[in-house]
């Protein structure tokens, strides 16, 4: 499964597990009937909550807003009063804009531009004010710095650690928003010293050269591989002023061979995934910790969050245990200008209980660093409280309430005005809850048309074998002055080139490009030029949110961020953000009128397409086509399969033999229908999000609380017209399944798995259970768990 490590917040409690009484034969209603009147019996409080809760969802009347705004005004909802078009197309698909749910809370429209933009909190200062020279840093470096890599000033951050770090050898831990710079303020005072080493202050040459084989002097760990990378290629723009000195990374995905022979060739600087070095540390005897003077958690708190706590704890013994050398093999003298103690340096822009007990694993008489010095001095006095997570001041933060229904409509069309001016937005990021969610959403907004053929006089471009299918053009949401925008994909079970070149791709790309991902890019990922970060999917725990839209905005850039909320218990969540920065909000109707105010470029294969090119439609309407459109995309091959191949290249539809969808490939058998890939991915994209949708951190599911969850108007956001089973006891006894479809009719069953049919089993992971699930899928959970944490697929920390 590729739930992309979502099921590490899943709370399981300390209930007892109970055991699943599994009913066969007879009609499945009736066995459905029976398994709930069991579930019951088991657990009459959690099935009393879950009715109460559903008649509260069904009621549609009652406050849900425990904790919403009071600033925040209540509104009538307008949605019913906007007429229907699809339903005139004689297709049976429920319309989008009925039977929404009101938005409890709303706000004003976004208000226009401000007249004077916020001044950038995480930006370098002025050159006037600091230079690096004066920080301590060697004039090699400070000129390395202002000539070939274009810094001349620090930021707040560096000119409070660098000093620091350089001077004193106490641990460190760094505080500081998205986008500051920490790593500089980290990885600077560490090559000063070991540059030391050979150097003397008025940059002559000492007696003793270091070179790569004279020790491992500093350790970094981060959670994702991406971001060792990362870290890797800033480290060797900067060590390129000190060409002897070598850094190198280990991470997971990677060969430990080759891993193991850059080790033995000699390198002074490691950065590495906890899981990775950990196997190093006890299988690599080449090596050789004594040297080490620095160990750098870089995001410590995802470490904890993703249950690598022994790991970590391992690193950090075995470092410690072994011998401070006072001298390296070679005779060279590391006492006078390396640290006398191993120093440890934690790094994070979100700060937690995690980090704290992270921190006494890690810590000792640390002090606290951060871009205020009035906060520092408030912490030495004692006064300090555990900071809030801040956004940076410029990024311009906004919420868009939609009704489920809408969500995808409304998503085309943002992405439809961001993409309307030229220029305006180059790079934006989706985020999205799983990857199951991430491959889907890729496939459905990528073009279907044919690429255009090269133009003969263009110089041949040797195609990406790595990215031939995780970056693609977008037709949905191109405009005139933007014809082409390039959509990319990447989460955690890509393989690592994939990973590594679908990223590239879309660091480097010069047209317009989106990047659709889970959070497994939300940490530290630092890809300068992007504008706007879409969270349709909210972050697992407001950390998250902070570090997602903490992708925008960076070093003083501009920046724009937008979440998606459900109407309901879901505005609540607007009442933490907007407590730590300002949230404004924008109408779901005002996005659908500015991105459907034009024809959306559709590929010309459904009626649908004919009612969107129709200057003189409504937005209502468009919105309308739009979405009988992607329904239609996805059921058009249903009947003939002759369109089978349009999506998903990475995951090939799998049909269990004898499916009523399937190709008869028996003998003197008539061809029967094929389902698209597409549908496939859609029901396995919906299944994976109301899963993931469970495993919000505790202190958040009151704001994203399952039991509120419409899954028939979600499902209508995957495309699909029912919510199909196969989710997971809990959520499938609520699965609203209208008596006749189009689907149904056409294929006999209903728009997805979960219950047997003619003997067919339709899904693999049928009964896999969210929330309050019964026992099997407790253990199931536990299991899959487990294998995540043993694989760690998403940050790849094994
Ligand atoms: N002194 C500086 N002058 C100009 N740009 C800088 C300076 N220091 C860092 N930057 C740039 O700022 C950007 C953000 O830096 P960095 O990735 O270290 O931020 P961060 O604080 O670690 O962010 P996050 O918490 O998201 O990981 C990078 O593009 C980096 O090149």
């Amino acid at each position: 499964m590729a739930d992309d490590g979502m099921l590490l917040n899943f709370e399981l409690g300390d209930a007892p597990l109970t055991s699943q009484v599994k009913f066969k034969g007879g009609r499945w209603r009736d066995r459905v009937k029976a398994q709930n009147s069991v579930k019951r019996q088991q657990n009459p409080t959690a099935a009393d909550d879950a009715s109460r809760a559903n008649k509260r969802q069904r009621t549609e009347d009652g406050p849900l807003m425990g904790g919403r705004d009071p600033k925040l005004a209540r509104t009538a909802n307008t949605s019913d009063r906007i007429p229907s078009q699809a339903m005139k197309t004689g297709q049976i698909s429920s319309s989008l804009f009925t039977s929404n749910p009101t938005a409890v809370t709303s706000f004003d429209d976004a208000p226009a531009e401000e007249a004077e933009p916020a001044k950038p909190s995480n930006a370098p200062l002025t050159e006037e004010a600091e230079n690096f020279l004066a920080l301590g840093l060697s004039r090699r470096v400070a000129q390395h710095l202002a000539t070939k890599l274009e810094m001349k000033a620090p930021t707040a951050i560096q000119k409070n650690t660098i000093p620091q770090l350089i001077k004193e050898d106490s641990d460190a831990f760094l505080q500081a928003e998205t986008g500051s710079g920490k790593t500089l303020a980290y990885l600077l005072p560490i090559v000063h010293r070991i540059m030391a080493l050979s150097l003397n202050e008025d940059g002559t040459p000492k007696e003793t050269q270091v070179h790569r084989n004279s020790g491992l002097f500093a350790i970094i760990l981060a959670p994702t591989r991406e971001l060792c990378k990362q870290i890797a290629t800033v480290l060797e723009k900067v060590l390129r002023c000190v060409p002897w000195l070598v850094c190198t990374t280990v991470i997971g995905g990677e060969s430990k061979k080759s891993e193991k022979a850059r080790i033995r060739k000699g390198v002074n600087i490691l950065i590495a995934t906890p899981g990775r070095l950990t196997d190093h540390l006890d299988n690599t005897k080449v090596l050789d910790v004594g040297t080490v003077r620095w160990l750098v958690l870089d995001e410590g708190d995802r470490m904890m969050e993703m249950g690598f706590e022994e790991d970590l704890r391992t690193i950090v013994t075995k470092i410690r245990a072994d011998k401070l050398l006072k001298q390296n093999s070679e005779g060279v003298l590391l006492e006078d200008v390396l640290p006398s103690r191993r120093v440890t340096i934690l790094c994070s822009a979100t700060m937690k209980m995690d980090v704290q007990k992270l921190g006494e694993i890690s810590l000792e008489d640390a002090v606290h660093i951060t871009a205020s010095k009035s906060e520092m001095e408030k912490d030495a006095a004692g006064g300090g409280t555990e900071a809030a997570f801040s956004a940076p001041s410029q990024l311009k933060q906004s919420v868009i309430i939609t009704p489920a229904k809408l969500r995808l409509v409304t998503l085309i069309a943002l992405l439809k005005s961001t993409f309307a001016r030229k220029g305006s937005v180059m790079k934006a990021i989706i985020f999205i809850s799983c990857a199951d969610s991430v491959d889907y959403h890729f496939e459905l907004l990528k073009s279907t048309a044919p690429p255009d053929p090269p133009n003969p006089e263009d110089p041949p471009v040797k195609p990406d074998i790595h990215t031939q299918t995780t970056v693609a053009p977008a037709s949905y949401i191109t405009s005139p002055a933007n014809p082409t925008v390039v959509l990319h994909r990447l989460h955690g079970s890509l393989t690592q080139p994939v990973r590594t070149s679908t990223l590239n791709a879309f660091t480097v790309c010069k047209e317009p490009a989106v990047l659709i991902t889970t959070d497994i890019s939300s940490r530290g990922l630092d890809v300068p030029a992007v504008d706007l970060v879409i969270e349709y999917d909210p972050a697992f725990a407001v950390s998250d949110h902070v570090h997602r839209i903490g992708r925008t905005a960076r070093a003083g850039r501009s920046g724009k961020a937008v979440l998606f909320l459900l109407p309901g218990c879901e505005e609540g969540y607007t009442s933490i953000l907007s407590s730590s920065s300002p949230l404004i909000s924008q109408l779901y109707e005002s996005i659908l009128q500015k991105g459907l105010a034009t024809p959306v470029n559709l590929p010309s294969t459904t009626s649908a397409t004919t009612n969107l090119e129709t200057e003189k439609q409504t937005w209502t309407s468009r919105a309308e086509a739009l979405q009988l459109h992607f329904e239609q995309r996805l059921l058009a091959t249903t009947a003939s399969g002759a369109n089978a191949n349009e999506a998903s290249p990475t995951k090939p539809a799998k049909f269990s033999k004898g499916s009523q969808y399937n190709n008869a490939r028996g003998k003197g058998k008539a061809e029967k229908p094929v389902e698209s890939p597409l549908l496939i991915s859609s029901r396995q994209a919906f299944r994976s999000h109301i899963r993931a949708y469970a495993t919000h951190v505790r202190e958040e599911r009151g704001f994203f609380d399952i039991t509120q969850l419409h899954l028939g108007h979600m499902a209508k956001s995957f495309g699909l017209r029912e919510a199909p089973g196969g989710i997971g006891g809990g959520v499938s006894r609520r699965t609203h399944r209208p008596q006749s479809t189009q689907f149904r009719k056409s294929t006999g069953g209903g728009d997805g798995g979960g219950e047997k049919t003619g003997g067919v089993r339709r899904d693999h992971d049928d009964g896999d259970g969210i929330g309050a699930v019964d026992g099997t899928a407790m253990r199931r959970m536990r299991e899959k768990m487990k294998n995540v944490m043993n694989a760690a697929s998403e940050f790849n920390l094994g």
